[in-house]
C-alpha cells in the first residue's frame, strides 16, 4: 500500500525551528516541498533564512546549487492546506508541543488518501497520545529530527499502537533516500532513545553545576574534547569493547552510586528561565551573545556542524551525501 520508491512530493506542516530543516533537507535531496505555516510573517523569514543557511552549505561543499535547491521549496498558508497536501505522498508535521495544536493538525490530515504517510516530530509525545482520535492511525509514524535538522544525520522512528508495520518500512526507505540516519525505536516509551539519554547527561549536568564542580565553560571544553568528541565516531556499545566490558562493570558499579537521582531540573536553570535567560533567542544563557547578530551565531553554529558533517560521511560512506 506504501510505495516509498514513488515518494516524490512532500509537505511540511510547520516552518519554524524544525520545520526549516527538515524542508531544507528534503530539498537538498531532491524532493518538492511544500512547507505550510499558520504565521505569514514566517513563511517570509523562513525562506529568506534558508537562503542564506544553502549558501553557506555551497561555501562548505555540501551542495552544489542553492537556487536549484530552493527551486523546489514552496509555501502555503495553513488556511490553503488542501492545495498544500494535494498529490503530497507524505506529510511531516512539526507544530508547537502542545497537544490541543497537534490534534487539530491530525484530525485536518485524516482527510488525506489512505495511502499519505504522516510522520510527526513530536519530541515528547507518544504517537498514541497524539492519533487516538483518527480514523487513519495506521498510516502515523513518529520522526524525531534533531535540531537543525538540515545537519545531524539521525532521525528516531518510532510508532503508536495502531501503526501500520508497513508504514514504518516505507518512511525509514524514504529517511534513507533523503540522505538521513533512521534509527528504530522498537517500543512506545517516553522520550525515545536520544531524549532518554540527553536527559540523563542533563540531570548530572545540572548536580554538578549546583555543587559547583565545574563551571559551565569548563564543562562544555571537557565534554567536547572527551566523550564528546569521541561520541561522533564511536557509540557507547563501541567504545565500551574498547574500554573493556570487565573495566566497565566496575567502574559503573562504582560511579552509578554516587549519581544524582533527582527527578526534577535543577531550580537554578529554572531561575535563569524566570528571568528571560533562554539562551540564543533571547541573547543570553548559559553565555552572553550581546553584541552578536542571531545570523552570525547561527552560521557560526552551521559551518561546524558541515564541517563534522562531511567527516561524519567521511566515515559512515553508505550515509548521504547531496551535493
Ligand atoms: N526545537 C528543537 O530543538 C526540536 C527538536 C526536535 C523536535 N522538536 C519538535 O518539533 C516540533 C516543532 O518545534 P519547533 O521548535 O520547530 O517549534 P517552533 O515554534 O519554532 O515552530 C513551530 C511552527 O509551527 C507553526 N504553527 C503553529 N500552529 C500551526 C498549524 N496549525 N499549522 C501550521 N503551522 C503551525 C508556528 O507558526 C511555527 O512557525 C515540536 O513538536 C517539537 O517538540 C523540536
Amino acid at each position: 500500500m506504501y510505495d516509498a520508491s514513488r515518494i516524490t512530493t512532500v509537505t511540511v506542516i510547520g516552518f519554524g525551528t524544525m520545520g526549516l530543516g527538515i524542508v531544507q533537507n528534503f530539498a537538498e535531496a531532491g524532493f518538492a516541498v511544500r512547507a505550510v505555516d499558520r504565521s505569514p510573517e514566517q513563511l517570509q523569514r523562513g525562506k529568506a533564512q534558508m537562503a542564506s543557511s544553502l549558501r553557506l552549505a555551497q561555501e562548505e561543499g555540501l551542495i552544489a546549487d542553492p537556487e536549484a535547491v530552493l527551486g523546489r521549496v514552496s509555501v502555503y498558508f495553513f488556511d490553503d492546506f488542501a492545495d498544500a497536501t494535494e498529490g503530497a505522498q507524505l506529510v511531516v508535521e512539526t507544530v508547537p508541543e502542545v497537544l490541543e495544536i497537534k490534534k487539530e493538525v491530525f484530525a485536518a490530515l485524516d482527510g488525506l488518501p489512505r495511502d499519505v504517510l504522516i510522520g510527526s516530530n513530536t519530541s515528547s509525545f507518544t504517537v498514541s497520545q497524539m492519533t487516538g482520535e483518527m480514523a487513519t492511525p495506521e498510516r502515523v509514524v513518529g520522526l524525531h529530527y534533531f535540531n537543525p535538522a538540515h545537519l545531524i544525520p539521525a532521525v528516531e522512528v518510532h510508532h503508536g499502537e495502531a501503526t501500520d508495520p508497513a508504514a514504518i518500512d516505507a518512511v525509514i526507505a524514504v529517511m534513507e533516500r533523503a540522505g538521513k540516519v533512521p534509527v528504530r525505536v522498537r517500543k512506545e516509551v517516553p522520550g525515545f532513545i536520544i531524549n532518554r539519554l540527553t536527559g540523563a547527561l542533563e540531570r548530572e549536568v545540572d548536580f554538578l553545576l549546583d555543587n559547583g564542580v565545574v563551571t559551565p565553560e569548563d564543562l562544555d571544553a571537557a565534554v567536547r574534547a572527551s566523550f564528546g568528541f569521541r561520541l561522533a565516531c564511536l557509540g557507547p556499545m563501541e567504545a565500551e569493547d574498547f574500554i573493556g566490558l570487565d573495566t566497565s562493570w566496575r567502574v559503573s558499579n562504582n560511579v552509578f552510586k554516587g549519581l544524582s537521582n533527582a527527578d526534577k531540573a535543577s531550580p537554578d536553570l529554572g531561575e535563569k528561565v524566570e528571568r528571560g535567560e533562554l539562551g540564543v533567542k533571547s541573547g543570553k544563557g548559559w553565555y552572553d551573545y550581546a553584541g552578536r547578530t542571531t545570523e552570525d551565531i547561527y552560521a557560526e553554529r552551521d559551518r561546524k556542524l558541515m564541517r563534522q558533517l562531511a567527516v561524519y560521511r567521511s566515515n559512515n560512506p553508505s550515509t548521504g551525501d547531496n551535493s
